[in-house]
């Protein structure tokens, strides 16, 4: 037994409580600390607990700095490095908090009756712009009754998956808020939503992401615009019907804007996110990593991490941009020449860049950094990645405790004609021995065009410690392998990646320690399209489990949040002109086909995936007689496995190995 070999003991699936999670590493503008959010399950409240920690970039014990019972989020340092800003939920919705680094408790800076999401100290630091839906700087005397609780819906984007859900009327606007006294001031005003407020060198205008195309209301457009920071009407920067740009940075001279996206709005996620630059006063923006072919964002899944909301950093000196690249499993820190030349690797190796920030005289750099056996940690190297050292070991304990499987990065042939390798993961089961054939668990990964990667995933390493062999892969329409690789799933869900699937899963059975007749399969979102279309199309699994699963396109179309422009553009056409091919790659059409014992798991408030998807092929299942079970999670959304109540995520792990353990 592993056990007794290692002295471990195997995961299990309430080991999420035991895992904490750093994210979001802000380097001090000396260079001297990094401030990060160290976020925890709490059992007792069924929810998350975050705080703000400093760690010396010299080495030391990392110090907790924020102390309230409470989420604390998004530290950003002052430019002059005195004091930090983050997000907290303490007075209820998340606001913004100032706490000096001179000690002293931290003081509440705004309070807009609306959350929050989104701040940007200004050059100076005398004053934060700040992104909410309110409508006022203070909160109302009294919070008005509404007047119905009955929803009224006119506009086409009416939800939204996870948090508010409903979308209501108000617009997500820039106010300024000065730092030391003074009355905040609306800067953005009218029917459109602003985010990443960006503020120029000189402190005048700040730029930020807005749609304000005429046709707003139907297409999927964001555009850079800057506004006087004194408020005013905005001016176009980079715009137009053919504007996908987010995550605008200035140059340091103020004369270029460089942001992340692509040309072609309705294609969404299927194409590369690259990064630009465009003459601050607007024009044309030009490419300057149209040569790389891959996206400049952070495209890898996991079931455990913390959220943090990275974007391209210029360099002091104003010769490079920094951002993260995806490729091939990974995410690593790229820096590419602001005028154009060859991007250079900062930071690689199997793994993941979760976030990253820069000293103010760009010499260091701090990263929180995700890998295969180690959820999170934050590292800090020079400005050419060289010197790198970790500054955390925030799991060394538990993992020391626990057995884990090394995932094996292979690459497998696709069973389609051309054979292509295709990019993949073995694990073994914990207690392997050699001369035994072990159960062998495909989990397959949804977007289609997101990644499996070298990070930590709780799920796989969970079947693994259950005796199972986990095998996953980056199959046809995965990011990280080029432009090409990425659009071939479009107007073929199912049809295109099925044989890269099916030719991973005999190449590993050719290994010779898999028994063939225990082969289960499982995924999420398109992962659970997949999982319902290959059991519709072959009966050589066993068991699967289908989660916040797509069935039926035409229905996903009229009821997810994105289906009327990512399931048009996906599938390629809407549903009235092309009923066929919506027929033809529906998974329910195949639902008589269907044999494999399946459990279907799925969240009630699943507005991405809506969970009619899930209600539909349980009844076509169970009418055909076939071996089906539904598991409801209340309160929930699509990211239930990565952020719902960590009772409902164990209880969800503990169901999927339930399912393998009876029927595979
Ligand atoms: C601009 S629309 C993007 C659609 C989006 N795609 C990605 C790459 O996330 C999406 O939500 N697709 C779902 C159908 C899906 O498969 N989601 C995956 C990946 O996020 C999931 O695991 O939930």
């Amino acid at each position: 037994m592993a056990e007794e070999r290692t002295g471990k003991r195997r995961l299990a699936p309430e080991d999420i409580y035991e895992i904490a999670l750093v994210s979001d590493a802000q380097i001090s503008p000396d260079g001297q600390r990094v401030a990060f959010v160290r976020t925890v399950l709490d059992r007792e409240r069924n929810d998350y607990r975050s705080s703000i920690w400093l760690v010396d970039v010299a080495g030391g014990e990392p110090v907790r700095f924020t102390t309230a019972d409470a989420r604390d989020s998004f530290p950003r340092w002052s430019p002059r490095g005195d004091r930090l800003a983050f997000l907290s939920n303490r007075s209820g919705k998340d606001q913004v908090w100032l706490i000096s680094l001179g000690g002293g408790e931290a003081q509440q800076l705004t309070r807009f009756p609306e959350p929050v999401t989104h701040f940007a100290w200004s050059p100076d630091g005398t004053t934060l712009a700040v992104v909410t839906k309110a409508e006022t700087a203070e909160p109302p005397e009294k919070e008005p009754e509404p007047e119905t609780d009955v929803v009224r819906i006119t506009r086409i984007r009416y939800r939204s998956d996870g948090t508010p859900g409903f979308l209501d009327e108000k617009r997500s606007h820039i106010w300024c808020v000065p730092v030391d006294g003074g009355r905040p001031w609306q800067v953005t005003s009218g029917d459109f939503d602003e985010s990443w407020p960006a503020w120029s060198p000189s402190g005048h205008e700040i730029a930020f992401v807005s749609n304000r195309t005429p046709d707003r209301e139907y297409n999927t457009v964001s555009e850079i615009w800057a506004v006087r920071a004194s408020g005013g009407e905005p001016r176009p920067v980079a715009t137009g019907d053919a504007a996908y740009f987010f995550k605008p940075v200035w140059s340091p001279d103020g004369t270029v804007l460089a942001f992340t996206g692509h040309r072609e709005p309705f294609a969404g996620s299927s194409r590369n996110h690259q990064l630009w630059a465009v003459a601050a006063g607007g024009g044309e923006p030009a490419s300057l990593t149209s040569a790389l072919d891959r996206s400049v964002e952070d495209e890898v899944l996991t079931d455990t991490a913390a959220s943090s909301k990275p974007g391209p950093i210029w360099a002091p000196d104003g010769r490079w941009i920094y951002t993260q690249v995806s490729d091939q499993g990974n995410v690593h820190l790229y820096r590419i020449p602001a005028g154009g030349g060859e991007p250079q690797l900062v930071v690689g190796g199997r793994r993941r860049v979760v976030d990253f920030s820069l000293s103010a005289d760009g010499s260091l750099i701090a990263c929180t950094v995700s890998e295969p056996l180690n959820p999170c940690d934050v590292i800090v190297c020079s400005a050419d990645g060289s010197g790198e050292r970790r500054l955390t070991r925030v799991n060394e304990e538990f993992f020391a405790t626990v057995e884990l499987s090394e995932p094996e990065e292979v690459w497998l042939p696709s069973a389609s004609e051309d054979r292509r390798p295709i990019h993949a993961w073995i694990m073994k089961p914990i207690g392997f021995r050699e001369g035994v054939r072990y159960p062998l668990v495909l989990e397959i990964h949804g977007g289609p065009h997101a990644m499996y990667g070298n990070v930590y995933f709780h799920e796989f390493q969970l079947l693994a410690a259950q005796g199972y062999a986990v095998l996953y892969t980056n199959p046809r329409g995965s990011q990280g392998y080029g432009q090409q690789f990425l659009s071939c799933t479009r107007g073929a869900w199912g049809e295109a990646d099925m044989p890269d699937l099916m030719g991973a899963v005999d190449a590993v059975i050719e290994r010779g320690y898999i028994d063939p007749s225990r082969l289960g399969v499982t995924g999420g979102s398109y992962g659970g399209f997949m999982t319902n279309w290959v059991i519709g199309h072959t009966d050589r699994f066993k068991a699967a489990v289908t989660q916040r699963c797509v069935s039926n396109l035409a229905s996903f179309y009229g009821t997810s949040d994105i289906g009327f422009h990512f399931g048009e553009h996906e599938i390629g056409g809407t549903p009235w002109e092309q009923p066929e091919l919506y027929r033809r790659l529906s998974p329910l059409t195949y639902a008589p086909q269907m044999k494999t014992p399946l459990l279907i798991l799925h969240s009630e408030q699943d507005y991405r995936c809506p969970i009619e998807q899930a209600e539909q092929l349980y009844v076509w299942l169970k009418k055909l007689g076939r071996t089906v079970e539904f598991v409801r999670f209340p309160d929930e959304s699509h990211g239930l496995s990565r952020s719902g109540k960590p009772k409902h995520r164990v209880e969800r792990l503990q169901h999927i190995l339930r399912w393998f353990a009876e029927y595979l």
